[in-house]
């Protein structure tokens, strides 16, 4: 058995109770991190995890059609950096039923000022916290502890073809994971993805 990859720490935030939906804009400010009311008594917590309506209502208009589930039983696990593109682009809304994550997006939008960044967040079971990423935007992310178990919501329908990916290790990105790529745990596809350099535009829109 292997020695569990060595996690470097990342500030972890402390949940409190929330009196309404949160939304905060990361410095991409298209991407943003949700955090839904929760309820707490005696029992534990209640909390309405999508409401499209007071989603809505703030703004975020996406429609989602699928939902996705995984389970990484080791820490230091990346899955990612992938996206769907058009017709069948996918904006993801991302939360963690199990452990946390260092959650990334990367801008792909060769017309945007950011084109070629990322930002991340933690995203855990304990804060409750999501993301949003949108259309446009490849995303991955690393698992922070054991049995971390991601629940997310898609904008578009699965598509093999219409798959693609990211290397997590482009230096034109420089990511900054919380884990050494000799400890990193990735798929075979994952490791085998290209740099941002060598993929073709994908979400110019055509003038
Ligand atoms: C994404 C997807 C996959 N699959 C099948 C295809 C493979 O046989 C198997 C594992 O797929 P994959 O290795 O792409 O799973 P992840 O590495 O967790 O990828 C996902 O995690 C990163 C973080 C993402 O943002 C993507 O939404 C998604 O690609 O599930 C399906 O049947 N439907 C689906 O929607």
């Amino acid at each position: 058995m292997s020695a569990a990859p060595q996690i470097r720490q990342v500030q972890i935030n402390i949940p409190h109770e929330q009196t309404t939906m949160q939304i905060q804009a990361l410095a991409i400010a298209d991407v943003k991190i949700i955090t839904p009311r929760k309820f707490g008594d005696e029992r534990g917590y209640f909390s309405e995890t999508y409401n499209k309506q007071a989603l809505a209502e703030a703004g975020i208009e996406e429609t989602f059609v699928q939902d996705n589930q995984s389970l990484s039983a080791t820490r230091g696990t990346v899955r990612g950096l992938h996206f769907q593109i058009p017709p069948v682009a996918q904006a993801k809304l991302v939360r963690v039923l199990r452990g946390s994550i260092l959650d990334v997006a990367v801008d792909l939008r060769r017309d945007q000022p950011t084109y070629g960044t990322y930002v991340s967040a933690v995203i855990s079971a304990r804060d409750g916290n999501q993301i949003l990423v949108p259309v446009g935007f490849a995303h991955g992310f690393c698992t922070l502890e054991p049995d971390t178990e991601v629940f997310y919501k898609v904008s578009a329908p699965y598509s093999p073809a219409h798959d693609r990916g990211l290397s997590w290790i482009d230096k034109d990105i420089a990511i900054d994971w919380p884990v050494d790529p000799a400890d990193a745990v990735l798929s075979a596809k994952d490791l085998a993805l290209p740099c941002l350099a060598d993929l073709p535009d994908c979400f110019t829109l055509r003038r």
